[in-house]
């Protein structure tokens, strides 16, 4: 079990990269930066962005910053290499990872019943959890994603396993387990409320005995949805909430019409799901919003106006039971924050670029279907729901999301071009990615990417500075 402050040592800082580096500084604004020369500091923080700098410059700036120039470690970033901002997964059922895809023909509720309950109930052997968590925490690593919003199963003991993983191998992390005292089977389903607060409790001061500053795991309440929670659990972590005002807070949100209407019959005194989640005490600016498909006029100023997040998973609102599609551009016009969500397991894919590419098909349905009135989302946005708005989500954004000085180097380390097949076969590209021409700008070596590429093409994931993809 990890002890307190085991954060990974920062290894081989500090470092400098030279070459292209890509972000967005909002939904509507994609910055690329040829001839960049960025510095992460010891802390593994950006000290330095400098645009358009020639490389004759770079020594001036190393000794400006502090360092001695014939020793300090700079990485020349080639053509086809650049860095992006690590993904953030704003919505994860961890202990899903062995049944993502399946029973993708059903109903959510009936997907529940048949499918996830009888499947998360193996967690309560920490044994298992702690080999099927290592393994779905190191293959988000794998495919960059750098944080991810958890939701665990009904159990304190496993949840406790999965944040002590998080820590160990340094992915940032939420890491919440479901509460749920009612309508899951008896084998699936906490004894009482009461039960169910403590193993919250107990789980939030574990997460913060192991990393006290909250560096890398943080506690998130997990209210399952309201179907799964009777109103004394409901009242009880509205009170965790407001007495712990660091507290996250996620559950899912308008996300299917059976759950709707089961909603709506167990809590017929409230006018909406909104409206339900308020009275609890359980909306504010570190709620995260999971699916949010089919509010009401009301529900959309509402969650507005209380700073919420929404996680975005189309992959699963598209492949489990009916295909639905969340008004994500909406949203954006409003300023509500969004982000995108895996949804492992009810999505098929823990893979950010999976599930950007799913957006834009839903977006582009949306778009047809409103014959143009409801534009589908552009490349870039993507690209900002699946790093600045998912940290916005989360409500790091002030930490991570983008390169900017000050913030912890959360990074993607892209390469699209293997040099070495290019002599062999003619044709250099990394994988399966769309193969990249003698003639294709950054632009469109960024789209190729973006639209084609996959885990192959991440060579390296910093997370607060440390290279974890080797
Ligand atoms: O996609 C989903 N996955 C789940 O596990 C779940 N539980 C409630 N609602 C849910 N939706």
């Amino acid at each position: 079990m990890a002890s307190e402050q085991t954060v990974p040592p920062m290894r081989g800082l500090p470092i400098a990269f030279y070459g292209t580096v890509i972000h967005s500084l909002d939904a509507n604004t994609l910055e690329i930066l040829q001839e960049c020369f960025l510095i992460v500091d010891d802390n593994g923080k950006i000290q330095k962005i400098a645009k358009d700098t020639p490389r004759s410059k770079i020594n001036d700036l190393v000794v400006e910053s502090g360092y001695t120039p014939d020793v300090f470690p700079v990485k020349y970033l080639s053509r086809g290499d650049f860095l992006i901002p690590g993904f953030v997964d704003t919505h994860h059922h961890a202990p899903q990872w062995a049944q993502r895809g399946m029973g993708r023909d059903q109903t959510l509720l009936d997907w529940l019943n048949n499918v996830t309950f009888a499947h998360e109930r193996k967690f309560e052997d920490p044994a298992y959890a702690r080999r099927m968590y290592a393994a779905c925490v190191a293959a988000g690593i794998r495919q960059g994603v750098t944080t991810t919003a958890y939701y665990g199963s009904l159990h304190g003991e496993a949840t406790k396993v999965l944040a002590d993983i998080c820590l160990e191998q340094g992915q940032r992390a939420f890491v919440g387990k479901c509460n749920m005292n009612r309508n899951s089977p008896d084998w699936y389903r906490e004894a009482s409320a009461q039960d169910s607060l403590k193993q919250t409790e107990d789980l939030i001061a574990h997460v913060r005995k192991i990393d006290a500053e909250g560096k890398r795991v943080k506690p998130v309440l997990t209210p399952r949805f309201a179907i799964t929670c009777d109103e004394e659990l409901l009242s009880g972590l509205g009170r965790i909430a407001a007495n712990d005002p660091d507290i996250h807070i996620q559950t899912h949100f308008n996300e299917a019409q059976d759950e709707m209407q089961f909603t709506r019959q167990l809590f017929p005194k409230f006018k909406h799901e909104a409206d339900l989640y308020d009275h609890f005490g359980l909306l504010g600016p570190k709620t995260i919003l999971a699916h949010s498909i089919f509010l009401e006029e009301d529900e959309i100023s509402h969650i507005k106006s209380k700073g919420c997040g929404i996680a975005h998973c189309p992959i699963s609102t598209s492949t489990l039971g009916e295909f639905m599609m969340a008004p994500i551009r909406e949203y954006l016009r409003r300023g509500i924050k969004v982000g995108l969500g895996t949804d492992v397991g009810g999505g098929f894919s823990c893979s950010i670029l999976d599930a950007m590419r799913q957006a834009f098909i839903i977006s582009k349905a949306r778009e047809t279907f409103s014959k143009g009135a409801d534009p589908a989302l552009k490349l870039h946005e993507g690209f900002f729901l699946a790093t600045l708005g998912g940290a916005q989500v989360c409500g790091i954004d002030e930490r991570v999301g983008n390169f900017v000085e000050g913030k912890e180097f959360d990074a993607l380390e892209i390469h699209t071009i293997d040099a070495e097949r290019n002599n062999e076969i003619g044709c250099g590209s990394l994988g399966i990615v769309t193969p990249i021409e003698d003639d294709d700008s950054v632009e469109t070596i960024f789209e190729k990417f973006l639209m084609t590429g996959d885990d192959r093409n991440i060579v390296k994931v910093y997370i607060g500075g440390s290279s974890l993809k080797r």
